[in-house]
């Protein structure tokens, strides 16, 4: 299910605009070499921007309720994840962790990837994916806390601008106990590694 309103453009417009893009740059797209190479960035749009047809809720509708009374912090860290600033179409490569807090509703790990490249794969600004991870697990599941921090290289100012090579952004957000309650917090960013300098 799609969040956003069908579109309009067809595969074929689609292709054209990469034509259009190959000529703007200098380049001929009748020669043999680029013959095919809208249809293959069509492709790879379907995939690098899959994030628009999925509803990343839906990841975490499935829950365990019988976890024999666990009730402390679950972390997956060094999600890898690929996606595409919005204001370059450039890439943005780097890891997610993710921890929670459950109450009772308990939700398969390999979700919280689901719901991290769901979001990642679609044209973004870090601040906002990372808000939006942490407010779908906590909206979907409802537990005592959510936890994100997201560690990123942006291409846009490694391969290009600043030529800033090396350089990684860093954001977090915290909601519940992980915001609140500074021993918890201090916790997960011990759990990922953070808080002692370890990465
Ligand atoms: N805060 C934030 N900034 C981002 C993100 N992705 C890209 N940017 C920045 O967005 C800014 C866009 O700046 P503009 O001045 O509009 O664009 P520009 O002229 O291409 O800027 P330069 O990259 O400095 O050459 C740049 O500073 C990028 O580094 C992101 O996820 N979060």
């Amino acid at each position: 299910m799609s969040e956003h309103e069908p579109h309009d453009v067809t595969r074929e417009q689609a292709e054209e605009a990469v034509r259009t893009l190959l000529r703007w740059a200098g380049e001929n797209p009748e020669r043999e070499g680029l013959l095919d190479t809208p249809r293959r960035v069509v492709k790879a749009y379907r995939d690098w921007f899959s994030g628009y047809q999925i509803d990343p809720g839906e990841y975490l509708r499935r829950t365990f309720e019988e976890v024999a009374g666990y009730d402390e912090m679950v972390v997956l860290r060094d999600i890898e994840f690929e996606s595409h600033c919005e204001h370059h179409m450039a890439p943005i490569i780097g890891r997610a962790h993710v921890g929670y807090l459950p109450t009772n509703r308990v939700v398969g790990i390999s979700k919280l990837a689901r719901v991290v490249d769901a979001y990642a794969r679609r044209f973004q600004v870090q601040e906002k994916m990372t808000a939006e991870i942490a407010r779908c697990i906590q909206d979907n599941l409802q537990p005592v806390g959510v936890a994100v921090v997201i560690d990123a290289s942006h291409e846009c100012m490694t391969t290009r601008g600043v030529h800033k090579r090396g350089v990684s952004m860093i954001t977090s957000q915290m909601l519940g106990s992980f915001r609140d309650d500074a021993r918890t917090r201090s916790e997960f960013l011990d759990f990922i590694g953070i808080n002692r300098g370890k990465r």
